[in-house]
């Protein structure tokens, strides 16, 4: 007898912009896994974002919170809109969902394709995902000479132990990828521990050290450790991305160097993320609402696409994953119908579309 069905239920979050273009691909591409593949899912569509804070008073409604939480094994996030002049009232969704729901580590894979030319890069960098500035506690107060704003940035070990653990196991499953190829492209997996220790000590330094420590484990001796100042990894990662292999990074560095990786690869539109803890996943592509082309049907899919295979990864379905990151190879490996981004003339729909032909 075939083995039942596995069936998940998954929650859709366009939020703004071109979330609401490029979320619904990753729904169809969801639909179209060959049944081979014994994959069945349900979805639940769910608010949040700016728009959703200018019809309701909140960007982040509690029940969208509760029914990822009680309901759903996994859930995929298009984009907001979040202003940058404060809006009383108004906090990133994003950001507060990734502290309610303990979705740790920000996991960004930065990959050029078999067909592309230069050296291949094949990155990851491990973003945590819950603290540093991103806690958000600000404050301005009027002195003598003016106003002063500050901010804190919150270094836990906790934190910084379970980040770089995380980073440590995507290595080690990484190298075990890399060894089961005809031709393995490394010998043994890296750890890049990132950070501005040399300024500052106590919160970078806290997270160095930590990391450093979490990644002395005995199940990670085969990794290489290295760390390196974060200004010094932009540069490096700019002339010589090939070198990296899995980078750890406290959260707005992480932030920051997963933007600028994905220059080196071609656009914002081909980098996904998935928003992970234990046993749940958010896929999200990492650009965000991009209100220059919002509502023209050009936004390029595939950061969603991948960050659906991304998410289904995390939900221990490699196969289905693995099918999606060769449709998507192969479709910009083809390179007959790219979006504008990546200097082609195809719609959203006319990439996805060529994506699940490819499946
Ligand atoms: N996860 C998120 O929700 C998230 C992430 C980043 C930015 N944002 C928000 O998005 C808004 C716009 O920010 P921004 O303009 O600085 O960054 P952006 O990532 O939205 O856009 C930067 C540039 O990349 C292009 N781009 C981005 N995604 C693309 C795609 N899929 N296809 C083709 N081109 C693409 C845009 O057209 C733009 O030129 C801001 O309000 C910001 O707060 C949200
Ligand atoms: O604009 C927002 O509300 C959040 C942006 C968000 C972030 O983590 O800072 C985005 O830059 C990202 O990389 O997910």
């Amino acid at each position: 007898m075939a083995a039942a069905a596995r069936t998940l239920r998954i929650g859709l979050i366009p939020g703004d912009g071109i979330g609401r273009e490029v979320i619904p691909a990753g729904r169809r591409l969801l639909e179209s896994l060959p049944s081979s593949l014994n994959l069945k899912f349900s979805f639940v569509d769910l608010d949040a974002g700016f728009d959703t804070f200018k019809r309701t008073g909140t960007a982040l409604p509690d029940k969208t919170v509760e029914v990822l939480k009680k309901e759903c094994d996994g859930a995929l996030f298009g984009a907001v809109s979040s202003p940058t002049t404060k809006v009383a009232g108004y906090s990133s969704p994003i950001v507060a969902l990734r502290k309610k729901l303990d979705l740790y580590a920000n996991v960004r894979p930065v990959k050029t394709t078999a067909g592309s030319s230069g050296e291949p890069i094949d990155l990851v960098i491990v973003r945590e995902n819950t603290e540093d500035l991103y806690v958000k506690e600000e404050r301005t107060h009027d002195t003598p000479e003016g106003k002063v704003a500050e901010a804190i940035k919150r270094i836990s070990e906790r934190a910084s132990s379970r980040i770089a653990t995380m980073a440590g196991e995507i290595a080690l499953r990484r190298q075990k990828i890399r060894d089961a190829a005809p031709v393995s492209t490394r010998s043994k997996p890296m750890v890049t521990i990132t950070h501005k220790s040399n300024v500052l000590s106590q919160t970078d330094g806290l997270f160095r050290e930590t990391a450093r420590k979490a990644l002395a484990a005995e199940r990670f001796a085969s990794v290489v450790k290295e760390e390196q100042i974060v200004d010094s990894m932009v540069y490096k990662i700019f002339r010589q991305p090939e070198y990296y292999d899995v980078i750890v990074a406290p959260n707005l560095y992480g932030d920051i160097l997963s933007d600028g990786a994905a220059a080196l690869v071609g656009s914002l539109g081909l980098v996904p993320s998935a928003n992970v803890t234990d046993g749940f996943a958010i896929g999200e592509p990492c650009h965000g609402s991009a209100p220059d082309i919002e509502g023209k049907g050009i936004a390029n899919p595939i950061a969603t696409l991948r960050s659906v295979a991304l998410m289904l990864e995390f939900l221990g379905e490699e196969a289905a994953a693995a099918k999606i990151y060769t449709a998507v190879d192969a479709n910009l490996d083809e390179g007959k119908l790219l979006s504008p981004d990546l200097g082609g003339k195809a719609s959203t729909e006319e990439v996805l579309n060529d994506v699940l032909k490819r499946l």
